[in-house]
């Protein structure tokens, strides 16, 4: 009811009861313009029962933004919003008065680096890796890559709040086009959002092969690949040739991988040789790491971005190598023959045969068993190879630590034995302290996997509004200054008297993450780590080729790669 000497601004002639409902796609945001070209700078719409008044021009918008602020400041209700802003005790949505402005008052957004239109800090990325900026801007550091929030998490505390205390709202992953190639469409378990389909994928691989039954079951082809290993070596110090660690390390591993996950045998197969597996995985690595510009600027600009660049087809062509050798290995579980459940693969294919007959809620697709296929070797390989190679190097690095290790382990162990088997890692001491300083040095993955928050979450009194990316930082966190004396030392001893353990519950030493997304491989990683390295300490010495200098090898940012000489026991 409008009071009769009301002047209500001009507008469309309104229908009984729908107003200007019928009007919606000529009152369409594109065509406001026509809209105030025809009735001016203020335009008077009634939406059913609802008025609605459309503002064009800078002085009319001055008079509702500024002289009449605060009559203008409320917010409309509406079902959409009251449901996304939980019955409205937001920030956005919620109506003015004293409850808003509490909010308002308590959303503080964590500090960051100036940020340009639209890239955002995308001109940073080089600074990222991995710990320059947050020396500046603290512990929780809030970066815009084009249109992505990203937070960065650098301490103990934090971390343990995004990863403990809030682990539910903070644990799905976001969307990348790369991690979209290698999951085949989320459909596995380390790039998949959080939710139904992640827990069925994850429970599966708990199921046929993370748990410690079948931990002890594989144990025989571990112990085999390792044997393996050293007969190689053994070859190449009895000519004093150098060895290739990188290539050594990553074909243990491979094989080692493939033979549990897979049933795949790397030394007797047909389509793909055992030296190509660190190629593979570089290539792997090159999906993950590099970013499209769809990544940052969603919608078609971003994609067009992609194509013209040549980005798009760059992308394809590494994903093409990776697909082919998943696809190899999946048809050779396919091939009609294979009656028991042997290995992960077998499991699912079983697994989608019964839920055919049963027809279950969750199914099981080509897709689900190439994500898992994928996920075992990229998680796998890399991580655990890359370790050993750090290990190597900083032994050599510090020789000191050297001795003291080969000591322990030759003491121990007698110097007869004629294989190294699991059960000999049990009976050491340091050795495993040197493995804790090793993962705390360099983790392999140094800022976990991304997660994305689910919905609004606080963070050492921060507001981390949803879909915002996270990374945390275990890297600058294992070498924190506050946590750790002389933290850039290779130093096993630090842990001597310490409890400090690596497996998920002390914030200051995380890598294998903590919390939902955990990573559920570690005691397999564990344990393709410790017996690689006790039968590389136990029969070898080992050096650097004349003429080289550790350093040199090592690449400026935290890859150990290089020729290493060994020299038999
Ligand atoms: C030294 C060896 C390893 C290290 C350091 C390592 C580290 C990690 C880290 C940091 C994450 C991310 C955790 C997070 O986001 O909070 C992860 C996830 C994962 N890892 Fe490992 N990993 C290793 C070995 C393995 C192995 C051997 C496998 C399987 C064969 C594996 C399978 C996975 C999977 C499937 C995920 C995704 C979990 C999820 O998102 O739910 N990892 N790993």
């Amino acid at each position: 009811i409008k009071p009769s000497k009301w002047k209500l601004p001009p507008g469309p002639k309104k229908l009984p009861i729908i107003g200007n409902l019928h009007q919606r796609r000529e009152l369409h945001p594109r065509n406001r313009r026509d809209l105030s070209e025809k009735y001016g700078p203020i335009v008077f719409l009634r939406y059913g029962f609802v008025p609605v008044v459309v503002i064009s021009s800078k002085e009319a918008a001055e008079e509702v933004l500024k002289i009449h602020d605060l009559e203008c400041c409320s917010r409309p209700e509406t079902a959409g919003t009251r449901a996304i802003s939980y019955n409205f005790k937001d920030i956005g949505f919620a109506p003015y008065g004293e409850e808003w402005r509490a909010m308002r008052k308590l959303s503080v957004l964590p500090p960051g680096p100036p940020k340009l239109p639209i890239i955002g800090n995308l001109h940073q990325l080089q600074e990222l890796p991995p710990r320059n900026l947050s020396h500046k801007y603290g512990p929780v550091m809030l970066l815009r890559f084009g249109f992505v929030p990203v937070v960065v998490i650098s301490s103990k505390e934090a971390a343990e709040e995004v990863l403990k205390i809030h682990d539910l709202e903070c644990c799905s992953r976001p969307e990348t086009a790369g991690t979209r190639k290698i999951s085949y469409n989320f459909k596995d378990i380390g790039f998949a959002p959080y939710g139904e389909e992640w827990k069925a994928m994850r429970k599966l691989s708990v199921v046929e092969l993370f748990n410690a039954k079948k931990h002890q079951y594989f144990r025989s082809i571990r112990e085999e690949e390792n044997d393996l290993l050293v007969k190689t070596l053994t070859e190449l110090a009895l000519t004093r040739s150098p060895v290739n660690l990188k290539k050594t390390l990553f074909t243990l591993v491979g094989s080692i991988v493939c033979r549990i996950g897979f049933g795949l045998n790397l030394h007797e197969c047909e389509f793909i040789d055992e030296d190509s597996i660190s190629d593979l995985v570089d290539k792997s690595e090159i999906l993950e790491m590099t970013s499209m510009f769809s990544d940052f600027f969603p919608g078609g600009i971003g994609r067009f971005i992609d194509w013209i660049s040549g980005q798009n087809k760059r992308f394809n062509n590494v994903f093409s190598d990776l697909d082919t050798f998943f696809e190899n290995i999946l048809n050779d579980h396919l091939k009609p023959g294979i009656v028991e459940s042997s290995d992960i693969i077998d499991g699912m294919i079983n697994m989608m045969k019964k839920q055919e007959r049963d027809g279950d809620s969750f199914k099981l697709t080509t897709d689900h068993l190439k994500g898992m296929i994928s996920d075992i070797f990229i998680a796998g390989v890399s991580t655990s190879a890359s370790t050993l190679i750090w290990a190597i190097t900083e032994l050599v690095r510090n020789p000191k630590v050297m001795k003291k290790v080969q000591d322990e382990i030759r003491t121990t162990l007698g110097d007869k034995k004629e294989r190294i088997t699991e059960q000999d890692l049990t009976k050491l001491h340091y050795f495993k302290l040197v493995v804790k300083e090793i993962f705390r040095l360099h983790p392999a993955v140094p800022f976990l996997l991304p997660r994305e928050t689910l919905s609004h979450v606080k963070i050492q009194g921060y507001d981390i509004p949803a879909k915002t990316q996270i990374m945390i930082n275990v890297y600058a966190i294992a070498r924190d200054p506050e946590l750790w004396i002389n933290p850039d030392e290779f130093n096993p001893d630090r842990f001597l008297d310490s409890s400090i353990d690596y497996k998920g519950l002390n914030f200051e030493l995380l890598p294998f993450g903590s919390g939902r997304r955990i990573c559920p491989g570690m005691t397999m990683g564990i344990t393709l780590v410790e017996l690689a390295l006790l039968n590389l300490l136990y029969f070898f010495d080992w050096g650097l080729p004349e003429k080289e200098e550790v350093d040199k090898i090592i690449t400026d940012n935290e890859v150990a790669l290089g020729l290493v000489q060994v020299l038999l026991h």
